[in-house]
């Protein structure tokens, strides 16, 4: 059982246009598509997918938090949110024949210290029979800056995998608490040491430093180019073959999706790394967000590389 955490929810819209944005202008959508959006909630749907259970967890509050516990039902995921009196945020993603992806993304609600106080006690109950948890995204307004730090001490304290994919200084509290894996790409890198990264030198590099901080897995992601692993086992690098790009939003949480699976299985790493690059170069080919069709990742993974470096 994975349990994805996603403490700022939201409605994800994928607005799909016919034509290309012209800004200052009135623009028809062709097709509004609705999903339960926020990072791990994508994870959710991707871990379903790849045939494991999962249930989701976090905040969800008002008219939209019900809409996506209704949206969840439907993709037929359980769940275990704390219902908050704030609204659960939308997040907008455009995409067009132009730009591509253009998202639109809110901050979400404010959460009060009750609120998040009840969640945190809640918390080891809910990932009881869980073998890996993920935590995922952005937080909501109101939450402290160690939120992260706080599960992860959690989840490790009953021994289970938990997998960190957030960014600033979530990530860098959340890191102190050496999660099983982080899933950083190279923007998250970039702002986490403060310095620009210009080779793949560099990035083997900075993930040899989280590596060495003492967390197990460290994959970087570095969209078409596929994604970095540093673990015990060594340094390898998974790389896609080049497709015909769709959507690539969501790409990062059908990684983390499909590396929870992985690790729940036991995988070994190189292993991980092919089925995550598959899992997550398909969701480039899907229009939808944090979805993919099984029989495209099973063809991109035969074309996936995994170079020891
Ligand atoms: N253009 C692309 N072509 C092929 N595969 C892609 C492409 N973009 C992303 N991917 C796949 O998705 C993985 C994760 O992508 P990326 O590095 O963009 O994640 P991310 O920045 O965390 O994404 P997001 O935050 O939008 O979910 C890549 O390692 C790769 O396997
Ligand atoms: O504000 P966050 O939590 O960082 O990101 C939110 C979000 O952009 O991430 C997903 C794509 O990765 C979307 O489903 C969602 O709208």
């Amino acid at each position: 059982m994975i349990t994805t955490v996603t403490l700022n929810a939201s409605i994800d819209k994928a607005y799909h246009m016919t034509q290309k944005i012209e800004n200052g202008t009135v623009m028809r959508v062709a097709e509004t598509h609705n999903s339960a959006g926020g990072k791990g909630l994508n994870v959710a749907r991707v871990v379903k997918l790849c045939g494991s259970d999962t249930k989701a967890a976090g905040f969800v509050g008002g008219y939209n938090g019900q809409y996506l516990e209704s949206l969840l039902d439907a993709d037929g995921i359980s769940y275990e949110f704390e219902h908050i009196n704030g609204e659960t945020r939308s997040c907008i993603n455009i995409l067009d024949p132009g730009y591509g992806s253009t998202e639109y993304l809110e901050g979400g609600c404010e959460v009060t210290a009750e609120e998040e106080t009840s969640f945190l006690e809640r918390f080891p109950g809910i990932i009881r029979n869980s073998d890996v948890v993920t935590i995922s995204g952005s937080a909501p307004r109101g939450m402290g800056r160690d939120i992260y730090q706080k599960m992860i001490r959690i989840v490790k304290k009953l021994g289970r995998k938990v997998i960190l994919d957030t960014s600033g200084e979530y990530l860098k509290r959340g890191l102190e608490s050496l999660p099983t894996m982080v899933k950083p790409n190279k923007d998250e890198i970039e702002m986490l040491f403060d310095i620009k990264v210009r080779s793949q030198e560099d990035v083997i590099g900075y993930a040899q430093k989280i590596y060495e901080k003492g967390i197990p897995y460290v994959v970087i992601s570095l969209g078409g180019e596929g994604a970095l692993l540093v673990c015990k086992k060594g340094i390898y690098q998974g790389k896609p073959p080049r497709i015909e790009v769709v959507n690539t939003v969501g790409c990062g949480d059908s990684m983390v999706g499909a590396f929870a699976v992985a690790l729940e299985r036991n995988m070994e790493p190189e292993d991980a790394l092919k089925f995550a690059v598959a899992v997550a170069s398909a969701n480039a080919l899907s229009s939808n967000t944090g979805t993919f069709d099984p029989a495209k990742r099973d063809e991109i993974s035969q074309n996936v590389k995994i170079i020891k470096l």
